[in-house]
């Protein structure tokens, strides 16, 4: 209405009244709400309820929750590398750079911090701005110069994408890849429910080839093949196949023998390689060095040039390593073939999303580019760098030996990553408790961990697992043996509280 307004007036505005009812769970995407991801899901939840209620002053049989069921380092007690950090704050507060400010920053930062800010400010201009959408050039560069000295192997800036984090990356190149709801993707079985959650997110489909437990979670090329085989006879198109090495939740470091039949398998069925390689520094038996799939091809291709015409995406992350900076969203991937009107369609769909984190970026910079032997920050660096390594490995062997005394428990070392995933065999009563409770035999044992123990973990069943197999997941990056004793007597109540 046109009429004056007063504070009395109330505009009304006749429409014809949609019944529409509010947005309810029904209503959304199917295919999301469909999704599933156990790292944050029922335990981790429960955990922060316990979390809360110890914080409001309530009594448990436990202090404090510890969360062994993501891979957050930071989140316990690891602490960031100094370096990182103030190349990070330098970039973050230019107005330190200043002439004017310049000597008393020289006070509190090393030299080569400061240097090293001033060429990535020069590159980027402001952590502020929006990058180019495929990352900073003189980053994707360094990325470049860090694959090649690792790998023997060239390397090209333009088949280096910077990413919020490898997930963002895996999810880019899965919605290229999920063309409709009959395209498949080959998927380790354990694996990160990063892969099976973003397939049912794309409204794709997980072709599963299981880990062999019993070599050390290697992969099986006769369950690869047979996993292929069945999902093409109901009608499946498998376009790709995921490897992840070192293994999230297994912890496996995979054999080049078995790298390379891998790369002949997707050569010969037309497949694209997705290989996760985001622990590649998280690697603690010096038989099984990492070494990349990018490398195992290109070694391939000078032996046989028939190998040639693979397409392969390799993923890293700042978010492992010794870096732990998973908050900062830094990461790339690395394209390997594509057809170039393929590569067109990647550009045009990062781009959507304008830029990843450009502090996300600095840190990819840092992550291949480190002090070096020589300059003013190795030292620390270095002992810094050692020593979270060192507590990791130590982590790691703590809490599998742990595991090795508990009653109807086995498990594989840790070669890699930052995860154990145990079997366990259980007693039939404990397994009719669960079915009464309504809950699966390995998430019925997690619930009652926490409860009893503040220990957070998740049930192997969210990464998948053999039929009538039991698994956990738990990461091995809490501090101390006292929270694997606290399991280990958890596990004793437990078995006599339901010994057949
Ligand atoms: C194999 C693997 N790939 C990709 C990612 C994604 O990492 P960013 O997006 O942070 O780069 C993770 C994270 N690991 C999850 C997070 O913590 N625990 C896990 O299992 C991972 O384990």
């Amino acid at each position: 209405s046109n009429a004056p307004r007063s504070s009395t007036t109330s505009r009304t505005f006749t429409t014809t009244m949609h019944n529409k009812s509010r947005l309810n769970a029904d209503m959304v995407n199917p295919h999301v709400r469909a999704a599933e991801y156990a790292v944050r899901g029922e335990l981790a939840i429960k955990a922060e309820d316990l979390r809360d209620r110890l914080e409001a002053g309530e009594k448990l049989p436990f202090d404090h929750v510890i969360n062994a069921n993501i891979g957050n380092p930071q989140q316990l007690d690891q602490k960031p590398l100094t370096f990182f950090r103030q190349v990070i704050a330098l970039t973050e507060c230019p107005d330190l750079l200043s002439e004017e400010n310049l000597p008393v920053t020289k006070k509190l930062f090393p030299s080569d911090a400061i240097e090293r800010a001033q060429v990535l400010l020069k590159e980027i201009g402001s952590v502020g701005a929006y990058s180019a959408s495929q990352g900073v050039m003189g980053i994707r560069k360094n990325v470049a110069k860090f694959l090649e000295e690792r790998d023997g192997h060239p390397a090209d800036p333009a088949d280096i994408y910077l990413t919020a984090g490898a997930s963002q990356g895996v999810h880019t190149i899965l919605h290229i890849l999920i063309a409709n709801p009959s395209t498949g993707c080959l998927i380790p079985i354990p694996q990160y429910p990063l892969y099976t959650a973003t397939l049912a997110m794309l409204n794709g489909r997980a072709v599963p080839y299981y880990l062999d437990e019993e070599k050390a979670w290697s992969v099986s090329m006769n369950d690869m093949r047979d996993g292929l085989e069945k999902a093409e006879a109901q009608g499946t198109d498998v376009r790709s196949l995921v490897v992840i090495n070192p293994g999230n939740p297994t912890g496996n470091c995979l054999a080049v023998e078995d790298m390379r039949d891998v790369l002949r398998f997707c050569k010969e069925e037309g497949l694209v390689l997705l290989a996760d390689e985001v622990y590649q520094t998280n690697t603690f038996v010096s038989d099984r060095p990492f070494v990349s799939f990018k490398k195992v091809y290109r070694d391939m291709c000078a032996e046989d040039p028939s190998m040639e015409g693979l397409d392969m995406v390799s993923f890293h992350s700042t978010s492992k390593g010794m870096i732990g900076e998973c908050g900062r969203r830094g990461g790339y991937f690395e394209l390997t073939g594509f057809d170039k009107d393929v590569r067109d369609i990647i550009y045009k769909s990062v781009s959507i999303t304008l830029c990843p984190p450009v502090s996300g970026q600095i840190l990819v910079d840092l992550m291949v580019n480190p002090p070096k032997q020589g300059d003013e920050s190795y030292p620390l660096y270095n002992k810094e760098y050692s020593h979270i390594y060192n507590s990791l490995k130590e982590r790691s062997q703590a809490l599998l030996s742990a595991f090795k005394r508990m009653e109807g428990v086995d498990c594989q070392d840790a070669q890699g990553a930052m995860y154990l995933f145990p079997r366990l065999t259980l007693p039939q009563k404990a397994l009719d408790a669960a079915a009464e409770a309504g809950k699966t035999p390995d998430a019925f044992y997690c619930l009652q961990l926490l409860d009893a123990t503040g220990v957070c973990m998740v049930p192997g069943s969210g990464f998948g697992q053999k039929e009538g197999t039991i698994h956990l997941r738990t990461t091995f990056l809490a501090p101390g043996t006292e929270y694997a004793e606290r399991i280990v007597k958890f596990h004793e109540d437990f078995m006599r509280k339901y010994k057949d």
